[in-house]
């Protein structure tokens, strides 16, 4: 089936290639590239690579700026189940964002088209899209670029005053969240929470850097893997990392400075799938969170409790969207019972 779309022709500089330079219409199909490979995973080498995200504008608390902060301009869209999606989540609830951002939530269950908006009746925990009234997470991302061929992820950090995808990475939409939106927090103690400090960042940026590479995406490499050679290359410096930040966490309250930063929060995300999802669903099973690694336990009940935090856990989100939405690791569709951890019980220190 084919259609006739305005096609873009992209501007040859990489960034920011949502802005066209001219306009063309061209016949194409239906089916993108991204469409037709959307629930394809693994490359063909076995190996799960993610793709780069394309729109990294930002947000500035300069007035002048481009995309100025401003109460209610921005629109967030999430995925309870999503790991990336969650930090984004939780910074805009811990900052008291939600006050001035609002938020959709797409269905826990993304099968071939896609992310897809349900109303609160049909699933519980999702909120339809009031802004651009998309059924599908990918007509928001053609309203911004007509010409967008790469995967329709969430998050996506939305400007309702020039209609169009500010950020969609949720790495530099949390640094937004943290600094940016400042001027417009009227309770004092949200307004000065700082989860990326100046005297921190070095330190931060280090323990990102190899959190992402083998724990946040590393339960991705893993359970995404289609070959025996590529999972366990994967596998094991996952409980590698889990191992160093227990010993971490045996001596240090949180990762980094003794206080809460994003490094935690983008970590706390993970480890929140952990045993529910990742150590059956993506066979990260050397061992449990809840029987092997008491500190990061400690650690992730810490933040848990952190008032907001819990609202930002939708566990029947998480276990449906991984269990239902990924039929070739689980063609059942089968949800385990367990869920995990209970992370509101009091805290012990070992
Ligand atoms: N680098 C992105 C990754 C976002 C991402 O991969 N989101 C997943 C959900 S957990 C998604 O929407 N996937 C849909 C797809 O790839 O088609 C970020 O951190 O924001």
């Amino acid at each position: 089936m084919f259609l006739y779309r305005f096609r873009l022709k992209p501007l040859p500089l990489p960034l920011p290639f949502h802005k066209p330079l001219f306009v063309q219409i061209t016949k194409m199909s239906t089916t993108s590239t991204a469409q037709a490979n959307i629930r394809q995973w693994a490359s063909k080498d076995g190996e799960f690579r993610r793709q780069v995200s394309s729109f990294r504008d930002s947000v500035s608390r300069d007035p002048n700026a481009q995309f100025a902060a401003e109460p209610n301009r921005y629109h967030l869209y999430i995925s309870w189940a999503c790991p990336w999606a969650h930090r984004t989540a939780i910074v805009r609830q811990l900052k008291g964002l939600d006050k001035i951002i609002g938020l959709s939530v797409v269905d826990f269950l993304m099968l071939d088209k896609g992310w897809k908006f349900s109303t609160s009746e049909e699933t519980p925990g999702a909120i339809p899209d009031t802004v651009n009234n998309a059924q599908y997470i990918r007509e928001v991302y053609f309203k911004a670029n007509p010409n967008y061929d790469a995967r329709f992820t969430v998050p996506v950090l939305w400007d309702k005053k020039l209609n169009t995808i500010v950020n969609n990475e949720s790495s530099e939409i949390i640094r937004m969240f943290n600094e940016e939106f400042n001027d417009l927090i009227d309770n004092e103690e949200q307004k000065k929470l700082n989860y990326y400090p100046e005297n921190l960042r070095g330190e931060i940026d280090e323990i990102n850097e190899w959190i992402y590479d083998t724990v946040n995406n590393g339960v991705y490499k893993s359970g995404f893997a289609t070959t025996q050679a590529a999972y366990e290359r994967n596998v094991y410096p996952l409980f590698e990392s889990l191992d160093r930040i227990e010993k971490i966490l045996s001596t240090n309250e949180w990762l980094v400075g003794g206080v809460l930063t994003e490094a935690d929060i983008r970590l706390w995300t993970t480890i929140v799938r952990f045993d529910p999802v990742y150590v059956g669903h993506f066979k990260c099973n050397l061992k449990t969170i809840e029987k092997d690694y008491p500190n990061i336990l400690r650690w992730a009940r810490q933040l848990y409790q952190i008032p907001g935090a819990a609202s930002t856990v939708h566990m029947d989100h998480i276990k449906g969207h991984y269990y239902r939405s990924h039929t070739q690791i689980n063609p059942t569709g089968v949800v385990p019972v367990s869920n995990g951890p209970d992370l509101s019980k009091p805290i012990i220190k070992s």
